[in-house]
């Protein structure tokens, strides 16, 4: 008899709660039928950007979802990106709360998913601070050359063979950001590299879709493997970090800042000598989480080191499938940068073409098809709708990249689009912000713009990308693996034929 009541009691609640959902969905921005406790999950599996442009077509730009028991809006257009995260962008800055980040991030200290506040705001500051700092020096340039030089040599080993680039191109950027955080480089059997590298691969595969637990928080109670492996990798990450860290306090020099943790450690040191009033918001833990950022930004999808390894691996690709693009590429480095020298910093202003390849690459592969979802700060409205505060906003960025309106032909890779008649560069259209917009747009482009053009200029420089005789056109969508939340190109070879 109790089991039937209490069956009955947790049944009527569901139902009221359900009701009371959509007696608040009439005021909210329109949306399909959702189900008690499960919602519209269903629309949020696979590569749910296709999905949502689909929706948009019946409901509109601006349209509302439940994930599971959570308010979702989803933001389709230009306009509602840009009405909602630069018109109204204290409103929307916000980050949803979630299981998996609260773990990765060691409850909040990080920049990526902490929310919108006085702490974030000053975290977001220093680590802007430190990247432009490191980044506006020499350093930077001949970090990415050493590496560079490693990996030219070890390409021309594999000349005229075809090979799979996705493990070289990893170490090639690790090396990179990893010389820029810490001043160090690895050996693809190092094993910090072998770590890091896995955890990269597992976060964006396994955690593509974040965990049940961060829709239904009651389940974080219960015993599960991913939990336990996002904090087992969680802990192996921060345990790289803090031992950096540790190592760079023993031999911190304010008058010789290495890289990007000397300057995380000055900025620490001035805020204590400063007598900033809440320093316990710049603890240790703070700081390996904020150098934590530049590695995998995130558990649930994925910026700093892993979309920059992705813009290289689509722009291979997209080279190589494209040899006559491939050779305008390289025919502007021939007459701006000759075969002497590597490509400098110095010579991005004179490669409008080789810049033109960048926005197209972001364009279409959109690594970060749906962004970091953002949560409004308060009750708030768009576009005459009323959104409570906590409601997960998702930016679809592969519609406002993919909309026939705006660029005619979407799936066309075509460059020129980003110049005019004379092959000058046009202003950067408003649809494209692979890096996001308002508050919480990307900290890190600067940098990621000047990695990838370094890096890539470097290996066309050096060598020819071609599709390996034989194998059929390869498969241009995203693979599956990375869900809805990041574009990853699916295995492919490349013959490397070297150009000196
Ligand atoms: C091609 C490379 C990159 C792309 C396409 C990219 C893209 C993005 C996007 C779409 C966001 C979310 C913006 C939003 O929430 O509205 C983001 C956030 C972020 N990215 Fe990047 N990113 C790249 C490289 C980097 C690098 C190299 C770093 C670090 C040095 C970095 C650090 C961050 C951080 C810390 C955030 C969170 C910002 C916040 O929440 O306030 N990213 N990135």
């Amino acid at each position: 008899m109790w089991l039937m009541t209490i069956t009955v009691g947790l049944v009527t609640l569901i139902l009221i709660k359900w009701l009371k959902d959509y007696v608040q969905r009439w005021r909210m921005p329109p949306g399909p039928f959702f189900w008690p406790i499960i919602g519209n999950l269903s629309l949020f599996g696979g590569k749910s950007y296709l999905t949502f442009i689909d929706l948009a077509k019946t409901y509109g730009d601006v349209f509302s979802l439940k994930l599971g028991m959570t308010d979702v809006v989803v933001l389709n257009s230009l306009d509602a990106v840009k009405e909602a995260f630069v018109k109204k962008g204290e409103d929307f800055a916000g980050r949803p709360k979630m299981l998996t980040t609260d773990i990765s991030s060691e409850g909040g200290k990080d920049i990526a998913f902490s929310d919108y506040s006085p702490t974030w705001k000053l975290h977001r500051k220093l680590f802007h601070s430190a990247i432009r700092g490191y980044a506006s020096g020499q350093n930077l340039q001949s970090k990415v050359h050493e590496s560079l030089e490693d990996t030219i040599a070890v390409f021309s080993k594999m000349e005229g063979q075809a090979v799979d680039l996705e493990d070289y191109i990893y170490q090639l950027v690790y090396n990179v950001i990893c010389s820029a955080a810490f001043g160090i480089r690895y050996n693809m059997d190092d094993e910090d590299f072998n770590t890091l590298m896995k955890i990269s691969k597992d976060t964006t595969e396994t955690f593509g879709q974040g965990l049940l637990a961060d829709v239904y928080p009651l389940l974080r109670f219960l015993p599960s493997s991913s939990v336990t492996a996002n904090r087992k990798m969680t802990h192996q990450l921060m345990e790289i970090m803090q031992r950096h860290l540790e190592q760079h306090r023993e031999s911190f020099d304010p008058n010789n800042l290495r890289d990007i943790t000397d300057h995380m450690i000055k900025a620490q040191k001035d805020a204590e000598e400063e007598g900033m009033q809440d320093i316990n918001s710049l603890t240790d833990t703070h700081l390996r989480q904020l150098i934590g950022d530049i590695f995998l930004v995130a558990i649930l999808s994925s910026a700093g080191t892993i979309s920059t390894i992705l813009t290289l691996r689509w722009a291979i690709l997209y080279l190589a499938v494209h040899p006559e693009i491939q050779e305008k590429v390289a025919a502007e480095l021939d007459s701006v940068v000759g075969r002497d020298r590597l490509p400098e910093m110095s010579d991005r202003e004179a490669m409008p073409y080789t810049e033109a390849i960048f926005h197209e690459v972001m364009r279409m592969a959109s690594m970060d098809p749906v962004s970091l979802p953002h949560a409004t700060t308060v009750d708030t409205t768009l576009r005459g709708y009323q959104i409570p505060k906590g409601t997960w906003i998702m930016p679809n960025l592969w519609a406002l990249h993919h909309d026939p309106d705006t660029w005619g032909d979407p799936d066309v890779f075509r460059p020129e689009r980003f110049l005019d008649e004379n092959g000058k560069p046009i202003p950067k259209p408003a649809a494209l912000m692979p890096f996001g917009v308002g508050r919480r747009a990307c900290p890190g482009e600067a940098l990621a713009k000047a990695d990838t053009f370094l890096l890539l200029g470097g290996l066309v420089q050096n060598f020819r990308f071609s599709i390996p005789e034989g194998e059929g056109p390869p498969d241009l969508t995203p693979d599956e693996i990375g869900e809805g939340s990041i574009s990853i190109p699916y295995p492919y070879n490349v013959v490397m034929t070297c150009r000196k």
